[in-house]
């Protein structure tokens, strides 16, 4: 158990000695060696154990001996410095053996660190501080190791740090600036950028000479590109001008950097700089014009969604594309907190947005899905210190249910301060599970399928409602949001958090599991004034006409008339228990299972009025419009007439559809070609582009 405030943990009685620390390590090593490319597992945090990641210097600390540290205890205002003696052991994290200035070994575990930090492995002979280490028993009784969960909570010290204890000092391994930057030339070639990007640091440091620091950034510039920094590529870019007509690089390499970070305007500055300087280089041209295509996306909102699609491979799903945000912003909601909102007017159907993902791991695997996007989310926020304004700033639960120190993101010791339990509980909170593209996978019957998990930080300022005004659909990392009604400027956008279940206090028992909160749309609101003694009815007869419904699946058999009558009667039984006072104008949920149930059972048998009849009833149970053969109406009306408490999903689609064949088969083709327009419309919704409906048939 980790001591408490009130309780004091005792320093060990015993530890292991240095030399059985050594001699288990290297058995250790030897079993790795035997198998250099296992894959390695993600250490995922539990957010039951979460402490503070530490946001103070090294040298802001008391910095004590390892002999000092007390088991299963977050050693506040405390540091140790200590030498790394063995090479790491790498699985989930980085296992060395350490030791400080007084002799006495330990074990360090470095959890955390991107494949981009040299501290991901650790290097022999390398010195390096623990803020405010915790310390916990391995499992045996004398086995103990110091656990660095959060990257900044260890810093890669220089070798010429005073703060180095004289013990563990070893001085400058190379003596000149040259000598660290040909060491970085080697390493660079070895293809070992980490590394690289350490010895140019070196050499910059050693020297002052300015014809040998502009090439020396310009190289560590185009090795931070290599690694995905691009936040430190644009910096080193910059720091190489020299003021002459050979700074078209810097702005090259800058503009590259910050089209990395999707800051398209800035990066069409610099390279418009580039350009300027050198107006026939091939490759400024190439990513000048690569960038005026994201700019004119970002400003428009023009894709060609279907090249986008066909541009997906296993390989690919990170679509180079800009972000159209420009008909939403976020503001105060009077929900909750922030909300997203219309700028302008839109129609029924309309782009609200389009975002590309902020993070999103082409993982697919359900069981890695969220593993991988947490790891993604730690090393970028290590990586480009800038995401950490808009990814940090993202809700992570209400207020004392983790506390933040208010210094996460902010660089300390040079390197930005992540706290991983922070990270983990705004993954939870904010991210989305996203299909490859939704139109494959739109079958109403269709299981959901492998889905990635990602981060869009626009959307994720969207709140939930159960019955929503816009509705999402992913290509790729691509996240599109269309209206599902036409929506007034000003108007708070909302979104389904995940598909809502037809009883109340199931779905709301969901909200209040993720996401901690109780619906109040105009849904949600309406039915709880529903009598418990009602509720609990509606619940019951569900669960019969879904027994009854399931024994029989119309898709695959003819189903005898008898069950249908009998499902009828039930489904019958079900909507009287709705309360007309209260259903008035909102979705009836209950019964869009029996209804749907009902329209397949009847197509099957071709009774095709009374396919009409209950396909009309699936749009009415969806709280939508219905329309009336004998009225005049247009196919975009089923969206604009419904009013604010519809819920647009692909069984809509499938309904209009329905109906749509079912008008032919009775010979009123104007209704059927009105219901088809309808579907199209819908399934633009449902998948974010227009597609064949024959598509929902795959
Ligand atoms: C992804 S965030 C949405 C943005 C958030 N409102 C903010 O202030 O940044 C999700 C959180 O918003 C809140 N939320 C979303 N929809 C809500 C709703 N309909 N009613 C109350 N709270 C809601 C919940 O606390 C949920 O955990």
């Amino acid at each position: 158990m980790a001591a408490t405030k009130d309780t004091v943990a005792a320093v060990p009685a015993s530890r292991l000695s240095k030399e059985k620390l050594v001699k288990t390590h290297q058995a250790h090593l030897k079993k790795q060696d035997s198998s250099p490319n296992a894959p390695r597992p993600v250490k995922q945090p539990i957010l039951s154990e979460a402490y503070p990641a530490s946001a103070k210097s090294i040298r802001e600390l008391e910095i004590i001996p390892l002999s000092e540290l007390r088991a299963e205890t977050h050693h506040r205002g405390k540091g140790v410095i200590v030498k790394v003696v063995s090479p790491p052991f790498v699985g989930a994290g980085a296992v060395s053996v350490v030791e400080d200035e007084f002799g006495n070994a330990d074990k360090l575990a470095i959890y955390n660190q991107a494949d981009s930090s040299i501290l991901s492995g650790v290097p022999e002979g390398c010195v390096v501080a623990v803020k405010e280490p915790y310390y916990k028993n391995n499992g045996a009784e004398n086995d103990f190791m110091i656990c660095v969960d959060h990257p900044s909570d260890v810093i890669l010290l220089r070798f010429t740090d005073p703060i180095i204890p004289e013990a563990l000092r070893l001085g400058p391994l190379l003596k000149t600036a040259e000598d660290w930057k040909n060491a970085g030339d080697r390493a660079f070639i070895e293809k070992d950028f980490p590394t690289a990007v350490f010895c140019y640091t070196e050499a910059l440091e050693a020297s002052e000479d300015p014809t040998f620091q502009a090439p020396t950034y310009t190289k560590r510039a185009g090795t931070n590109l290599i690694l995905g920094r691009y936040d430190a590529a644009k910096a080193d870019a910059l720091a190489s001008r020299t003021g002459g007509p050979q700074d078209w690089k810097a702005y090259y390499n800058g503009g590259r950097a910050a089209y990395g970070l999707c800051d398209y305007a800035e990066s069409n500055t610099l390279l418009a700089a580039a350009l300027k300087l050198n107006p026939t280089n091939a490759n400024i041209q190439k990513e000048h014009a690569r960038c005026q295509a994201r700019l004119h996306e970002e400003a428009t909102g023009e894709y060609d969604f279907p090249e986008m699609l066909a541009s997906l491979s296993p390989h690919s799903v990170h679509l180079d594309r800009g972000s159209f945000l420009r008909n939403t912003r976020v503001a105060e909601s009077a929900h909750h907190g922030r909300g997203l909102f219309a700028t302008r007017d839109m129609k029924a159907g309309e782009l609200v947005f389009v975002e590309k993902a902020t993070l999103m791991p082409n993982q697919y695997e359900p069981a890695r899905a969220s593993a991988a996007l947490y790891a993604l989310m730690v090393r970028q926020l290590c990586d480009n210190p800038s995401l950490a304004g808009p990814v940090l700033d993202l809700y992570a639960g209400a207020d004392g249910v983790y506390e933040r120190s208010g210094k996460e993101g902010t660089i300390v010791d040079g390197v930005p301060v992540v706290d991983i339990f922070l990270v983990e509980r705004i993954r939870t909170t904010n991210c989305f599970s996203a299909p490859r593209a939704t139109v494959e996978n739109t079958a109403p019957s269709a299981p959901e399928g492998r889905q990635a998990k990602g981060l869009w930080v626009h959307a994720s300022h969207m709140n939930h409602s159960c019955v929503p005004n816009t509705m999402r659909s992913f290509v790729g990392d691509m996240l599109i949001s269309r209206a599902t009604r036409d929506i007034k400027e000003g108007e708070e956008l909302f979104q389904q958090y995940i598909p809502v279940k037809p009883l109340v206090d199931v779905r709301n028992e969901r909200f209040r599991e993720g996401w901690g909160f109780d619906c109040d749309c105009a849904l949600c609101v309406g039915e709880r004034r529903s009598p418990e003694a009602v509720l609990v009815k509606r619940k019951e007869l569900l669960a019969a006409v879904e027994k009854l419904c399931n024994k029989k699946l119309p898709g695959r058999e003819l189903i005898p008339e008898a069950t249908i009558r009998s499902v009828d009667r039930l489904a019958k039984q079900l909507e009287d228990a709705h309360e007309p006072d209260v259903y008035d104008g909102i979705p009836r949920l209950t019964l869009i299972y029996p209804c749907n149930w009902l329209v397949a059972a009847h197509r099957g048998r071709k009774n095709h009025a009374k396919v009409v009849k209950y396909a009309l009833k699936v749009l009415r149970n969806f709280g939508f419009w219905v329309p009336d053969e004998n009225s005049v109406w247009d196919p975009r009306e089923i969206y604009t007439r419904s009013g604010n408490a519809s819920l647009m999903t692909v069984h809509v689609v499938a309904a209009l559809r329905n109906l749509a064949d079912a008008y032919k088969a009775l010979g009123h083709d104007e209704m059927a070609e009105k219901c088809i327009e309808a579907a199209e419309l819908g399934y633009m919704m449902v998948t974010g582009f227009k597609n064949d409906l024959a598509t929902l048939d795959k």
